[in-house]
């Protein structure tokens, strides 16, 4: 990659650049990349907002592809500098099949690096997950743990199963030459559960609560902590490591990271009510509602009406074996890896990421505000 130069020289491009972390990453790059000469966003689907953002003074490239075509993947990554690769499908809920799932986040995350070994670029960070490491199929925790805390990861969810091997292949490939005999430098980024303005699950939560009259009913033992991670600080993540990475390619080249702030470790109900409490929603049970076995029932019983119902209609309720497991078993990191790594701190705090979040559900269709 070319030194910092005066004049803006560098292209980048996004994976996925229209969703809920990828936009956050696309404006934070133009907001705080200097050196940006052109920007591509990469995405199956295109965001009209990307209209808006063709004005600057950086080249902002749409380009409508699909990370599962190897053609359309080179052709947008040949003469970048920087791939910042977090196109995929997040999903627990039951929306795509475990082959699709498959196709999309670990056969796309393949095209990917062929194409910046074939293309000639360099760098490659890709958008991991917390999942890769758990709650694992035994339910075990993993409290206040950090990339070197041992752990067994044993997964059987398509998604997490992805992730993990999408994961792996991009670490793998650190060191290997690309076109040109320079190495491929990548490293990969684990966010916890991410949360701010443009987060689905939220915005169910939300709706979920408008249509019970304002009020959520508690599932989860308030004991049971989840990390989260303000999305506004994963994109900085990124950002900050898309610069970093080739002056610090020994140190950072081929390691994992979480992402970390100073979001407080609340269970995942409690913490969602951070932000829609003050949106009008009321928490009802200061313990869960309903026996776990009974939550175990119904989840199964969601299961299998998803699994009769797929030849009519798609059914994919919150409630599933597997985000009832995820969501029962505390899973909370604390590390300071990237600050030692590559000097990321936190870009928001906690109060202007619960602001910034708690004023995107205010302004929700059908918002009680
Ligand atoms: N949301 C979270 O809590 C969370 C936590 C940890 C990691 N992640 C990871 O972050 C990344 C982004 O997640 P998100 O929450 O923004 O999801 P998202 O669904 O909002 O964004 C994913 C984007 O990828 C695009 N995409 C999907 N399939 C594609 C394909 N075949 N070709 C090209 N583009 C495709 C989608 O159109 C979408 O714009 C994912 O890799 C996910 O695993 C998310
Ligand atoms: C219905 C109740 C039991 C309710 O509490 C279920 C919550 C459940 C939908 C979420 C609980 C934990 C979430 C996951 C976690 O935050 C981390 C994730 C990793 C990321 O890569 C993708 C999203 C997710 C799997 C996230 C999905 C929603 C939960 C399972």
């Amino acid at each position: 990659m070319a030194e910092p130069a005066q004049v803006p020289s560098l292209v980048y491009l996004v994976t996925g650049g229209c969703g809920f972390l990828g936009e956050h990453i696309v404006r934070m790059l133009l907001e705080r990349e200097p050196r940006l000469r052109e920007l591509r966003v990469f995405d199956l689907h295109l965001s009209p907002w990307l209209e808006e953002l063709k004005t600057g003074p950086v080249q902002v490239t749409a380009i409508q592809g699909d990370v599962t075509q190897a053609h359309e993947v080179a052709a947008a990554v040949a003469g970048s500098h920087v791939v910042i690769h977090t196109a995929g499908l997040v999903d627990v809920f039951g929306k795509a099949s475990p082959q699709t799932i498959h196709r999309v986040n670990v056969q796309g995350t393949q095209n990917v690096i062929e194409a910046c070994m074939q293309t000639g670029t360099q760098f490659l960070i890709y958008t991991s997950s917390m999942e890769v490491v758990g709650p694992n199929v035994k339910g075990h925790p993993f409290y206040r743990g950090n990339e070197d805390t041992p752990y067994e990861a044993v997964h059987r969810h398509p998604y997490p199963c992805s992730k993990a091997l999408a994961e792996q292949l991009v670490l793998e490939a650190n060191g290997r030459k690309v076109n040109g005999g320079l190495p491929l430098v990548t490293c990969a980024l684990r966010p916890t559960g991410i949360y701010g303005e443009g987060h689905q699950v939220m915005r169910d939560f939300y709706n979920q609560g408008l249509r019970f009259g304002g009020r959520l009913f508690r599932a989860i033992p308030a004991s049971v902590e989840h990390g989260r991670v303000y999305v506004g600080n994963v994109a900085w993540m990124h950002v900050l490591v898309a610069r970093e990475l080739e002056q610090r390619a020994a140190l950072m080249g081929g390691q994992v990271y979480f992402c970390y702030d100073k979001s407080p470790y609340k269970s995942y109900e409690d913490f969602n009510m951070e932000f829609l409490g003050p949106c009008g929603l009321r928490l009802i049970g200061t313990h869960p509602l309903l026996p776990y076995w009974l939550l175990v029932l119904l989840a199964t019983l969601n299961a299998l009406l998803q699994w009769l119902l797929r030849p009519l209609v798609l059914y994919t309720p919150l409630l599933n074996p597997y985000t009832l497991a995820v969501a029962n078993t505390t899973f909370t990191v604390s590390t300071n890896k990237a600050q030692r790594h590559f000097g990321y701190k936190p870009l928001f705090s906690w109060e202007e990421s619960k602001a910034r979040t708690i004023q995107w559900v205010q302004a929700l269709e059908g918002s009680a505000w």
